[in-house]
C-alpha cells in the first residue's frame, strides 16, 4: 500500500473517474447517507475497492486538511516526463496552450493554478523538478479534481524545456510586475506558454531571459504584486477570452 492520500469529494471523485486503478482504500465519515456517498460507494463496489465508514476523528488523524468526510489511499500517479509533453504537443490538434510555474512552492498555489488551468483548457502545467511544490494531498484537494485532469510535467532543466517549446513555435509570455507591456497588450491567440514566477522571488533570471515577451498585470493600489495563483487566473482568463474570440 502507498502512503499517498487524496481527500475531499471532488478530488476523490476525480480519481474514481479518471484513474480508478490508483484507488486502494477509501474511508467515508459515518452518518452521511446522501446521494454522493451512494454513487461513490456503488462505483467502489463495482471496482472491487474496499471502503469503510469511520468516525470523523479517524479521518482527521489520517490527513491534515479539510477532508469533507472522505479520504482515499491511492497508488502513485504516473508522472509526465518532458518526452510525454513533446509527444502531446506533436499529436495535438489545437495550438499549444501551456502554463509554466517557475518554482511555485506552496501546494495551495499549485492546486489553485491547476484548477484554473483545467477551467480554461490548458493542456499541461510545467514545473521544474527542484524547488517546486509537488502533488501533495493538499495540492490535490485545492485542485478539486484538476490534478487528475491536467498533466503536471516535472522537468529537470526548465531552461532546456523552454527552448524546446520555442523550437516548436511556442511563444513564451512571462509575467513580472515591472514589465513594460501590459497583459492587455499581449496576443495569446497562437501557440503560447504563460510563465509565472515563484511566490517570493518571481521568475529566475534564466527563465526570464528565455521569455519572448514580459507582461505586467496593472496594479493601481499600494501593494506590489498579486498572489501567484490569482495572477495566473487573471492571465489565463485573458488568454481564454482572446482564444475564444
Ligand atoms: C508574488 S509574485 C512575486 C513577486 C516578486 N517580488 C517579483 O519581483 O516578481 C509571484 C508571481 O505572480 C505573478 N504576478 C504577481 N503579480 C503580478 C503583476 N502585477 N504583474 C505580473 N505578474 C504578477 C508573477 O508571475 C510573479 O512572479
Amino acid at each position: 500500500m502507498s502512503d499517498e492520500f487524496v481527500f475531499g469529494w471532488h478530488a476523490v471523485e476525480a480519481v474514481l473517474k479518471r484513474e480508478p486503478e490508483r484507488l486502494q482504500r477509501v474511508w467515508i465519515q459515518t452518518g452521511r447517507q446522501d446521494r454522493r456517498v451512494k454513487t461513490v460507494t456503488v462505483a467502489l463496489d463495482e471496482l472491487g475497492v474496499s471502503w469503510q465508514l469511520v468516525h470523523r476523528r479517524e479521518l482527521d488523524e489520517r490527513v491534515a486538511g479539510v477532508h469533507q468526510g472522505v479520504v482515499a489511499q491511492v497508488g502513485k500517479s504516473q508522472e509526465w516526463s518532458e518526452a510525454d509533453l513533446l509527444a502531446l504537443l506533436d499529436g495535438a490538434d489545437k495550438p499549444p496552450f501551456l502554463l509554466v510555474l517557475d518554482g511555485v512552492t506552496d501546494p495551495h498555489n499549485l492546486g489553485a493554478c491547476l484548477r484554473t488551468a483545467d477551467a480554461v483548457g490548458v493542456q499541461a502545467v510545467i514545473v521544474p523538478k527542484d524547488k517546486s511544490a509537488s502533488l501533495t494531498p493538499t495540492a490535490r484537494k485545492v485542485a478539486c479534481g484538476a490534478a487528475e485532469t491536467v498533466p503536471l510535467v516535472r522537468v529537470t532543466n526548465l531552461a532546456r524545456t523552454l527552448r524546446e517549446l520555442q523550437e516548436r513555435g511556442v511563444w513564451l509570455i512571462g509575467t513580472a510586475g515591472e514589465a513594460d507591456s501590459s497583459l492587455y497588450q499581449a496576443d495569446f491567440r497562437g501557440p503560447v506558454a504563460l510563465v509565472m514566477g515563484a511566490e517570493g522571488k518571481g521568475m529566475r533570471r534564466l527563465t526570464r531571459e528565455h521569455c519572448d515577451l514580459l507582461i505586467n498585470i496593472p496594479m493601481l493600489g499600494h501593494v506590489d504584486s498579486l498572489n501567484v495563483s490569482v495572477a495566473t487566473g487573471v492571465c489565463l482568463y485573458e488568454a481564454l477570452r482572446q482564444r475564444q474570440g
